[in-house]
């Protein structure tokens, strides 16, 4: 078993990869720790099995085959039925270098939630990977659901949809109505008012709660991809399409896709959404049958109602398609009446996790919060209080730690999170390191980062180049 170590903070705690390829452990396990405070490796499942016992990880990565020569996935089946019989709530993406459609079909059929094909691309896997420990995150939400006596319940860890304005209660109230249904929703407000949590709670508090809630940021998604990632495609489709691949609204099936800025769907991908959306079937990009998919969209956008009403920008058909019912979330100046409960909630989970007392906010200061107009809205407000607590350490925070522009956000303010929370003790022999480093370093470069020739040049194993590379960070 191999450990990343937290250094700093991550939007998930813990992945775990089984893989019996030491190089796709490390390039795992590299390319993971962008987005996990750990990630721990395996080699065979039976001791990841015993090792995380107890433990529960956002994600695991399972290689489908481990017997040499295995093509047929049983192996992978099997351990993906145990860790599930386990813990049902598991978030498992199989890995496969074999990924005939049958193969990811009867995967996900048995439960997991995605797979990735072995080579993969970095930017595929950790959104993939990311998509699924949020799904994580979603499936704890709905198993804490009867235990959070809130307004609305957010996922496990995270924020309750608060706010007590009139404009919050008519979000509330329009909440409340659509969620039982199975509406499709559309969700207006500008950056950071809380569009993604009002999904949450549609998602949560729906027949479809105990299925997938699988989020798809259409502002993060290469243009280029966009149709393979909704619809799918099979192998040969296009030059990089090298297996086949489902795509998000088939993988949703059964539960609720949340199309998060749809705002950014390129024109030509509009006529495409709706038909699927009217017909209800998917057609993956070169393949020439269509398949049925159950679904409910909830999507989102900041453009305005005016924006998105434009014909030139958004196909009309389609937006009557997604709109069925309106949610439009305020910005914060607009519902100023609720930025004293979230200064309160934001204040009291930040000294929390940060270990400091809450002392009771001057009035002078909140005036000047309530004041303030909060162009980034409730995300701005909540990133200004983290900060605020951290700078103040134990005693109480002044408006210095919490500068107001009158323009723009708040300003922001490079803070080294891992220097303040969790200093790294320093390395026993500086000497020995620094040397280790140097020629790791020119090894490197003088064989142009060659991996194979770098490591043979070192007598190293390529994997033990990778554990050194990663050591210094290189
Ligand atoms: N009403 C609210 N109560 C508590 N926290 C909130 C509320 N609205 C937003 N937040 C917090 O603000 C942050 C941004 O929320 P969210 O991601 O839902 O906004 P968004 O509108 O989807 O943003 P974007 O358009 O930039 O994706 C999150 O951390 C969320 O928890």
């Amino acid at each position: 078993m191999t450990e990343g170590r937290m250094t700093q903070e991550k939007p998930f705690e813990l992945c775990v990869v089984i893989d019996d390829d030491d190089d796709i452990l490390l390039a795992a396990r590299l390319l993971l720790r962008a987005i996990f405070g750990e990630v721990l490796t395996f080699r065979d499942p039976e001791s990841a099995f015993a090792a995380t016992a107890g433990l529960t990880p956002e994600a695991f990565l399972l290689d489908a085959n481990f017997s040499r020569g295995a093509t047929n996935a049983a192996e992978g089946f099997e351990w993906l039925g145990r860790f599930l019989a386990r813990d049902p709530q598991a978030v498992i993406v199989m890995i496969t270098a074999h990924a005939g459609v049958q193969v990811a079909i009867e995967a996900m059929k048995r439960g997991a939630t995605d797979f990735v094909t072995k080579p993969w691309s970095n930017e595929r896997l950790l959104a993939t990977v990311r998509t699924a420990a949020a799904l994580r995150a979603s499936r704890k939400a709905v198993a804490q659901k009867d235990k959070v006596a809130m307004i609305a319940a957010a996922p496990a860890g995270e924020t309750p949809l608060l706010g007590t304005s009139p404009a919050m209660a008519r979000v509330q109230q329009l909440i409340d109505r659509a969620a039982p249904t199975d509406a499709n929703v559309l969700i207006l407000g500008e950056n950071g008012t809380g569009k993604e949590l009002v999904a949450r709670e549609l998602h949560r508090r729906s027949r479809r709660a105990e299925r997938i809630m699988l989020p798809v940021d259409l502002g993060a998604v290469a243009e280029s991809v966009i149709d393979s990632e909704l619809f799918g495609h099979v192998k040969g489709a296009f030059t990089d399409a090298r297996a086949d691949r489902i795509g998000r609204l088939q993988a949703a099936d059964g539960g609720t896709l949340f199309l998060d800025e749809i705002g950014n769907l390129p024109l030509h991908l509009q006529p495409k959404l709706l038909t699927a959306l009217e017909q209800r079937k998917v057609t993956p990009v070169g393949a020439n049958k269509p398949v049925a998919v159950d679904i409910r969209v909830i999507a989102a956008t900041n453009l305005s109602a005016g924006q998105i009403a434009d014909e030139g920008r958004f196909r009309q058909d389609l937006l009557f398609r997604l709109n069925t019912v309106e949610i439009v979330l305020p910005p914060l100046r607009e519902r100023r009446e609720d930025i004293p409960a979230l200064v309160a909630h934001y204040h009291a989970l930040y000294a929390r996790k940060y270990a400091q007392p809450v002392h009771p906010i001057a009035p002078e200061l909140m005036a000047a919060l309530v004041a303030y107009d909060w162009p980034g809205n409730v995300r701005a407000l909540r990133h200004a209080i983290e900060r605020a607590v951290i700078l103040a350490g134990d005693a109480p925070f002044g408006i210095e730690d919490i500068p107001l522009r009158s323009h723009g956000s708040p300003e922001p303010v490079r803070i080294d999170r891992a220097a303040v929370v969790e200093a790294p003790p320093p390395p026993d022999d500086m000497n020995l390191e620094r040397v280790e480093r140097r020629l790791v370093e020119t090894a490197l470069m003088k064989h142009g980062y060659n991996i194979s020739s770098a490591a043979a040049e070192l007598g190293l194993t390529r994997a033990s180049l990778y554990r050194r590379m990663e050591k210094h960070g290189l």
